[in-house]
């Protein structure tokens, strides 16, 4: 392995029922234990089902892929009927969790200081943010890379006054570009990445954030896409794309592939 490791993580959204999303989580596991790419340590995977089969998620995927939720409470506890807490799914062996998913944003009116309390939550939990962020409108890469800097910032407000540092594993998705045909574009996505890369590495140095902090794209990622913006990401976040396990092994040759090239991660 010629560096950092790559992130690859799937989110499963509300796609699969139970039975399916297990299913899927033993023949995952099946590739990924062969898998070069994990084995090596040049990749690293994340699986992020449905709430219901966390449990059995964790169970069929332990030693090859981290587990998370797709959303958590702010509290840690109390009469918040009908929540998740971080530090129940801490218990349950869930590693990361994703806070502000632009539906999460748009569908159910999560507006930055619940983004934020979500943010310390989680952080305040042991669990890494896969603080999704980005803009609603598709324009100028530069105009972009500014707001997701500011979105990040506002995010990490609450954990940052707190005291609270731990790993943030930023995900940037320009809200155009999820669900869509394809991706952004290279260019968009490398604009805008490199800039929160950097941003992330100040936050690093001034002790803010982990120094293990990624920056990773997803708005239809799919196999070929990594190798393209290996240079500006740490990563990639699937969604669809991923909901075939062979895509999916694709993307981890991917990782190989620029890991044989030795192509360095931004820093
Ligand atoms: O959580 C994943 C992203 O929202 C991307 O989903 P998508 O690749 O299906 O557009």
């Amino acid at each position: 392995m010629s560096g950092r490791p790559r992130l690859v993580g799937v989110s499963l959204k509300m796609y699969f029922g139970h039975a399916q999303t297990l299913d899927w989580c033993s023949v995952v596991a099946g590739v990924s234990a062969e898998h070069h790419a994990l084995r090596s340590g040049a990749a690293e995977l994340f699986v992020i089902p449905g709430y219901l089969s966390v449990i059995g998620a964790v169970e069929r995927l332990r030693g090859v892929a981290a587990v998370g939720a797709q959303d958590l409470a702010t509290e840690d506890a109390g009469a918040f009927t009908g929540e998740v807490s971080g530090a129940e799914l801490r218990e349950v062996g869930c590693e990361v969790v994703e806070v502000g998913h632009a539906e999460r944003r748009r569908l159910f009116g999560e507006t930055p200081d619940v983004v934020r309390a979500k943010t310390t939550a989680a952080l305040r939990n042991r669990l890494a943010p896969v603080l999704c962020i980005g803009e609603a409108e598709h324009g100028y890469a530069e105009v972009a890379a500014a707001e997701c800097v500011a979105q990040l910032d506002d995010a990490l407000a609450g954990a940052v006054g707190a005291g609270i540092v731990g790993r943030i594993i930023v995900a940037y998705e320009p809200h155009w570009a999820i669900g869509a045909t394809e991706a952004a574009s290279p260019a968009h996505i490398r604009a805008v990445c490199l800039r929160l890369r950097g941003h992330l590495d100040v936050l690093a140095t001034r002790g803010l954030v982990d120094t293990s902090s990624a920056v990773i794209y997803g708005g239809s990622a799919g196999p070929g896409l990594l190798t393209t913006i290996g240079d500006a990401v740490d990563g990639v976040f699937l969604g669809r794309f991923a909901h075939d396990p062979a895509a999916l092994s694709l993307v981890l040759d991917e990782v190989d592939g620029l890991d044989r090239a030795g192509s360095d991660l931004p820093r």
